[in-house]
């Protein structure tokens, strides 16, 4: 059972029942629905609309933007160019688009040529910069409200997260899964924990998600209109001192095209990821939140073989 929590009360300034919910997901599934985020579902649509149109185009349009031409994990990924679960051998049939933080190229981060410090890549179509950034702000904003509620539960004070997610290394990832073909060895998305921090996904409602909880089988993550798919990443796991869990899932070939947008939310890059206060003895090392993301990039594309 993948929990529903609604955030509006806690949005209007009641959150004892949401942190309550919110704890418990944390802690057993890894995994939740959000409802009442307060995020715009004309601004959700209006980024499913651009995905779209960024999918269609020639792929020679799209690979002026392929994520080769970036350092900084930016940009568009090809058919078959990833394989998230390297022990089957199967590669994942989805299309992506990753955009991150969006500074300008006379930022001295970026001058500087820092670690997941770079510029975006932009297709040629009308709305898209402006729309998937206006989404990515408020994905952030919403990600960051939960970490308020993340240090509620974890007896931290409230605040205790906000400084730590200034200048994230956020990636909002718009995602197509072509309608299966049938193989037998198909898969959409290989199974896979997340790196970060927190993901917010949204889906265009097609089935394909599927988690695998602690000492259970996989199971159907369903649809509910305009909620969330909230998931703890291995960042925070570690940063909890395994007191959060981060769950397995994958995206099983879809019965027909699907879309969706993945937003994930790391620490900034010199945050340190040392066990929180109140969780514990380490059981890790404590590491720079840039040394651990690019250390799990590395291992994923090493993978592709
Ligand atoms: O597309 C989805 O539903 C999930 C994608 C995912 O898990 C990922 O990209 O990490
Ligand atoms: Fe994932």
């Amino acid at each position: 059972m993948i929990p529903v929590l609604d955030h509006a009360a806690a949005r209007a300034g009641d959150g004892a029942a949401f942190t309550a919910g919110l704890s418990a997901a944390c802690r057993e599934t890894g995994f939740f629905l959000l409802t009442g985020h307060g995020v715009d579902p004309a601004l959700t649509a209006a980024v499913f609309g651009q995905a779209a149109a960024l999918f269609a185009l020639p792929q020679a349009r799209k690979e002026a933007v392929g994520i080769h031409l970036s350092p900084h994990n930016r940009g568009y990924v090809a058919l078959g160019a990833e394989r998230l679960d390297d022990t089957t051998g199967q590669v994942d049939r989805k299309e992506a688009f990753n955009i991150g933080l969006d500074l300008p190229p006379d930022h001295p981060d970026v001058a500087a040529g820092k670690p997941f410090r770079g510029v975006n890549l932009w297709p040629d179509l009308p709305g898209f910069r402006d729309t998937t950034l206006s989404y990515f702000n408020a994905a952030w904003a919403l990600g960051v409200d939960l970490h308020r509620a993340i240090a509620r539960d974890l007896g931290i004070p409230e605040g205790h997260f906000a400084p730590e997610f200034t200048a994230p290394m956020a990636t909002l990832r718009l995602l197509r899964y072509p309608a299966s073909a049938g193989g037998a060895q198909e898969i959409g998305a290989g199974a896979h924990t997340d790196y970060g921090s927190l993901t917010l996904l949204a889906t265009d409602g097609t089935a394909g998600l599927q988690v695998r909880p602690r000492g259970q089988d996989w199971v159907d993550v369903p649809h509910v209109p305009g909620a969330f798919v909230v998931n703890i990443g291995d960042c925070l796991m570690r940063w909890t001192n395994d007191i959060y869990v981060s769950t397995p899932h994958r995206v099983l070939p879809p019965a027909r095209e699907r879309y969706s947008l993945a937003f994930f939310l790391d620490p900034n890059p010199e945050t340190e990821i040392a066990a929180l206060p109140g969780t514990g003895a380490p059981k890790y090392p404590a590491i720079r939140a840039a040394d651990y993301l690019a250390a799990r990039l590395a291992a994923t594309y090493d993978k592709k073989g």
